[in-house]
């Protein structure tokens, strides 16, 4: 896991680096809990994003309205709405991809670990190699698969030996078999399923502790869908996975937990994805779940 410190002076400070565990929050949730279950368990979850408080508009217009809550780390978290809603702004705030946009205005707190994202001294670019991100396109640059997988390593400086990690990054994302004879031929003569599992190769690499995956499946075919869902299942056990998806089968599948975002901005609820897909405690999540509205 990446440990490095976000702010510019110490970027490149092995020293000062906090241990893995100064970098994670620990916190009581109750996880799993089923009434009358035999196997009530109340885990201690670790959270790795804390989100409080997040406010963001464009312009004047209001796209998140305070948003709070806890990710649990290497767990995969479903953001699921309709259209509109916010989720992808969400999910930019963590990275401050929102930066990049020149009408966004967050405010708020939003804690990687125990350094809030949004503190002056957090250099965004340090911030990204922590928090890797996946689009709903596959957008492989036109460059050989291997340099794809390695360009955040280059650019970010990161050392090490660049043919083991480009290795290993591949199969992690189950791409290595099936691309292993052919690393100097273009990411862009890939098919899409592949594709986009080379975009994950490309931000495992540098090791991130959170992936943000935007809709990473929905440009694909059922077969290249599936390949996905069951990586992200995998990657689950070494990462934080946080996604979001159009696709309440697929949330139901893969994730453990859902935060449900409604209209106008509102987080209103987020639990066990058991719960909420099963025994929702708001009405309105019921609806948006029974495709009764959305
Ligand atoms: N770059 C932008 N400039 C201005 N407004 C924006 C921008 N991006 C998003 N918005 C607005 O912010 C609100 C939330 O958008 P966002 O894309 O986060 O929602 P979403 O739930 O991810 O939607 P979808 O499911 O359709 O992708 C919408 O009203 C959208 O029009």
């Amino acid at each position: 896991m990446s440990q490095e410190n976000m702010s510019n002076d110490n970027v490149e400070s092995a020293t000062e680096d906090p241990t893995d565990d100064d970098m994670i929050l620990e916190t009581d949730v109750a996880a799993g809990l089923e009434e009358g279950s035999e196997t009530v368990r109340t885990a201690r979850e670790r959270s790795i994003v804390e989100a409080n408080g997040i406010n963001v508009w464009y312009n004047d217009e209001q796209a998140l309205q305070d948003i709070t809550m806890s990710v649990p780390e290497n767990q995969v978290t479903a953001m699921i709405g309709p259209s509109g809603c916010g989720k992808s702004t969400f999910l930019r705030c963590i990275n401050r991809m929102n930066d990049m946009i020149d009408a966004a205005r967050v405010e708020g707190e939003l804690y990687l670990g125990e350094k809030n994202v949004y503190d002056p001294d957090v250099d965004p670019v340090a911030l990204r190699r922590r928090v890797g991100m996946v689009f709903q396109k596959p957008n492989p640059f036109p460059k050989s698969i291997y340099d794809n997988v390695a360009y955040g390593l280059k650019i970010q400086d990161i050392g090490g030996n660049h043919d083991e990690i480009v290795e290993e990054s591949l199969k992690r994302a189950a791409l290595w078999d099936e691309v292993k004879d052919q690393l100097d031929e273009s990411g862009l003569d890939l098919s899409g399923g592949q594709q986009q599992r080379l975009c994950i190769a490309r931000a495992i690499a540098p090791d991130p502790e959170v992936i943000l995956m935007d809709e990473p499946a929905s440009a694909l075919d059922p077969v290249a869908t599936s390949k996905i869902e069951d990586l992200i299942d995998e990657l689950a056990e070494d990462y934080t996975v946080i996604i979001v998806t159009h696709n309440m089968q697929q949330a139901a599948r893969i994730s453990d937990k859902t935060a449900v975002f409604l209209t106008g901005g509102e987080l209103v609820e987020f639990d066990d994805t058991k719960t909420i897909f099963e025994n929702p405690e708001h009405e309105r999540v019921e609806d948006y779940i029974t495709g009764k509205f959305g």
